[in-house]
């Protein structure tokens, strides 16, 4: 799904009308009971109590709308609206809408409001969306404050927490609402997906409101929302005379001493994935660990007992992945140097210590091969790069490296950024808070390294591990609460995660 900035999203939105032949009143009409809808499956909505806090511009009339709508599903109302000179038509429009039915709309001004939020209110914040173009001024503050102080079942934001740009950074001392839920419209907004903005949005929902999809795809974009269409596209289908050459070998590389479970997790990842081989390269430590662990992986190891320093041929596979576990011994760091010198046209995924060695010693990010995959976490890749002052500037920096040395880079996080080096970059859709635990990294580099392996280029085994990946941790969340969450159970739901983007059952 494409990511739109706000000027694409307004011609959408005139495109919409014009293709549709419907009028901007009817499209909001079409948005605010798309929301009432959606809220249902987040709350009973018969009697229960929505505080809806509007504004001047459609933002405002959608909150008008959904107020309407509200009512007559037989909630409890209560409608703040800024009092303001002039408000859109649509807005207007639904305002008489509320005056015909005897629902009373309360103004205030930001300077001097009345408004009251009780224990058992849900607010919706329909103050700014789209529309912003400036941050809000201090005269706001205290609706805000309140807004965002007060007590309350829940806090819901139509299209964007009012006070956050959609496709800029929003400065961290501004002046935001802070949504539980964003309900935003048509398409996921960048903002939304960064985790800066986590602090204003906890959770979006994308609503659908049937936006013309013709202008949709004549839209160019660099942003994509990694979602199931996407990968069900990349997924190969095997026929049946395949057999285990043609899915490949991988290669693991990794672990150290108290850290062999790291190259188990990766293994049996790229096993599970679909790799027909896989052989992991250890310390001799690791030797008995390993082969007790996994039957079906095979083992080679280092002269080491407890690390690796020499690093093995790589001409007998399709893919290596490496790092897991690896530590930094100085033996290690100088064989990794060596490795990758002789490796220089064996595209790979670093992933943990091979990616914080890179990020010791510069100089060998010449050496990488073209199409490499680099999966660091946020710490990982502050290494790399050095720091950053938003995300927005993140995105930047990551650009820029991907472009330069032929990468493909994930950042790994809620909405993992998966970074090509052409620039575009696709943030994943699938996986939960639960996936924050030990091993989840180890195993995502396995899933890589396995679909690598079966011929998948570098690009496509981004896209196609890291929404697996995911996808696999939300089908845990079928047996076990998120905090449960072990790293081995995403791998034992791959199978599932297949299933699903293959519509099997
Ligand atoms: N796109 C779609 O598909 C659909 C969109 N819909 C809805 O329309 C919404 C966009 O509506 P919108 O354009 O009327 O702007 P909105 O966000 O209500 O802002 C109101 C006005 O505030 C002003 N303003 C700006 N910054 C300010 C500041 N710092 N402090 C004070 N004022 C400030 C600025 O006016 P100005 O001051 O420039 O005259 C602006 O016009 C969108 O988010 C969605 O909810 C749906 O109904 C249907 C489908
Ligand atoms: N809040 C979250 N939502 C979704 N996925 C998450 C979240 N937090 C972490 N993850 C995923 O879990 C994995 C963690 O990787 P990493 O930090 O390398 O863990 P480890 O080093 O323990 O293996 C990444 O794939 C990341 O995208
Ligand atoms: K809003």
């Amino acid at each position: 799904m494409k990511i739109l900035k706000t000027d694409q999203v307004q011609l959408l939105d005139k495109q919409t009308i014009d293709n549709q032949y419907i009028s901007s009143f009817k499209l909001m009409e079409r948005a605010a009971s798309k929301v009432v809808e959606i809220l249902k499956d987040r709350h009973k909505l018969y009697h229960n109590s929505f505080v809806i806090i509007c504004g001047k511009g459609n933002n405002g009339g959608d909150g008008l709308a959904i107020a309407r709508l509200l009512k007559e599903a037989g909630a409890f109302v209560k409608v703040y609206l800024h009092q303001n000179k002039k408000y859109t038509p649509d807005n207007s429009q639904n305002q008489e809408m509320l005056d015909d039915r005897g629902i009373k709309i309360e103004k205030f001004l930001p300077s001097k409001h009345n408004i009251v939020i009780k224990k058992d209110d849900i607010i919706i914040d329909a103050l700014f969306g789209m529309g912003l173009t400036e941050a809000i001024d201090s005269e706001w503050k205290q609706v805000f404050d309140l807004l965002n102080t007060a007590v309350c079942q829940d806090r819901i934001s139509i299209d964007m927490p009012s006070g956050m740009f959609a496709d800029i950074a929003t400065a961290n001392d501004s002046i935001v609402f802070k949504a539980d839920m964003v309900y935003t419209f048509g398409s996921p907004k960048l903002a939304l997906l960064l985790p800066e903005s986590a602090q204003w949005a906890k959770d979006f929902t994308v609503v659908d409101i049937n936006l013309d999809e013709q202008t949709l795809s004549s839209f160019e974009t660099k942003n994509y929302y990694l979602d199931k269409a996407i990968v069900k596209e990349l997924l190969h289908t095997p026929t049946k005379f395949a057999h285990k050459g043609i899915f490949g070998h991988s290669l693991i590389i990794g672990g150290s001493y108290g850290k062999i479970g790291a190259v188990a997790l990766a293994s049996k990842a790229a096993l599970s994935i679909g790799s027909g081989l896989v052989t992991a390269y250890l310390p001799k430590c690791g030797y008995s660990i390993l082969q007790s662990t996994i039957s079906e992986v095979m083992c080679l190891t280092d002269n080491e007992a407890d690390y690796i320093r020499l690093f093995p041929e790589t001409d007998s596979y399709q893919a290596i992945g490496i790092g897991v576990g690896l530590g930094q011994n100085a033996d290690t760091v100088k064989g990794f140097a060596a490795f990758l010198k002789d490796n220089t046209n064996k595209a790979m995924v670093f992933d943990a210590d091979a990616i914080n060695i890179l990020a010791s010693d510069n100089s060998l990010l010449k050496f990488l091969a073209p199409g490499s995959i680099l999966t660091p976490h946020p710490k990982e890749l502050e290494r790399l790069l050095g720091g950053w002052t938003s995300d927005f500037e993140k995105m930047e920096l990551v650009k820029g490296f991907t472009a330069k040395h032929n990468v493909v880079v994930v950042v790994k996080g809620a909405h993992s950024e998966i970074v090509l080096p052409s620039g575009d970059i696709y943030f994943n859709s699938t996986g939960n808070w639960g996936m924050a635990t030990a091993g989840t990294g180890d195993v995502l580099t396995g899933i890589l390294t396995g679909l690598l392996a079966q011929g998948y280029n570098s690009e496509h085994t981004a896209l196609i591990g890291v929404y697996l990946h995911g996808l696999a941790g939300d089908f845990v969340l079928e047996d076990k609460h998120p905090h449960c969450i072990l790293a081995s159970d995403i791998i034992n739901k791959l199978s599932s995660a297949y299933k699903e983007i293959l519509n099997l059952e």
